[in-house]
């Protein structure tokens, strides 16, 4: 694990990110601007989930955007930061420009929530795990003016596994800062999650058992980063969730 290259520099709740805390430590001005653009991606995970729910013949197509646009939604933002790993100018320039080698800014994980809208910088680092493969990792281009758009673990749950919470991680680059922000949508703390009854077939039935997002982010918070979380939900599962509860 690559030393101190990333780091959280804010947490933004929404709604709550008129907070005391974040009126204090950002200027109204800055507020409105993050107020705004959470505000504009939050409507575009709304509308690409309602296209989903469409998409996937939902007898209620906003049953996904529903548990964003609900006032108790725990949905997020996250600005990362990482710095180039030869942290000082001397370094920089001592280092060859083939110099290939990687180091892990984020490690392998899933993103729990429903959907992901990421943004970056123009600088690499952001890699996804083959589908087909799961010792291939796949670089992602960085393109500042796009959006990447993930299915995270509920939404992967709630189809029934037919949409993938694929997994990914971030590589620091050696010369240059990535920095990417994140907006996690997320539904609220007692939604109780699982997969909808559209999605439930004779060829494909129920994979995973109902869970509520609290009880979802107290196992997260139990396990390590790379743990694939939803596993212990599966209703075939052989591991033992219930140890999740010892506190
Ligand atoms: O910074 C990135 O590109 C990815 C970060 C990420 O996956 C996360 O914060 O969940
Ligand atoms: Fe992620």
């Amino acid at each position: 694990m690559a030393r101190g290259i990333a780091y959280k520099f804010g947490i933004l709740k929404t709604p709550a990110y008129t907070s005391a805390h974040l009126k204090h430590s950002m200027t109204r001005k800055k507020c409105f601007v993050v107020n705004n653009y959470v505000e504009a991606v939050r409507g575009l995970a709304c509308e690409l989930l309602d296209m989903l729910g469409e998409g996937l013949g939902l007898k209620d197509e906003k049953a996904f955007s529903k548990l964003i646009k609900d006032n108790e939604s725990d949905s997020l933002v996250r600005l990362n930061h990482y710095p180039p790993y030869y942290g000082n100018a001397e370094e920089r320039s001592t280092k060859t420009k083939d110099d290939n080698s990687s180091r892990v800014g984020f490690g392998e994980h899933s993103d729990p929530q429903i959907l992901t809208i990421l943004r970056s910088n123009d600088v690499d680092g952001l890699q996804i795990l083959s589908p087909v493969n799961d010792r291939v990792w796949i670089s992602v281009k960085s393109d500042p003016t796009a959006f990447f758009v993930n299915v995270g673990d509920a939404l992967q749950a709630m189809t029934n596994g037919r949409c993938i919470s694929v997994r990914h991680r971030a590589m620091a680059n050696s010369r240059r800062s990535r920095l990417s922000m994140m907006f996690f949508a997320a539904p609220s703390l007692q939604t109780c999650i699982s997969p909808l009854p559209e999605m439930i077939t004779p060829e494909n039935p129920q994979q995973y058992r109902q869970y509520t997002w609290a009880e979802f982010k107290k196992t997260m918070y139990s396990l390590r980063l790379a743990s694939n979380r939803l596993e212990l939900y599966r209703l075939d599962s052989k591991v033992d969730y219930k140890f999740q509860d010892d506190d």
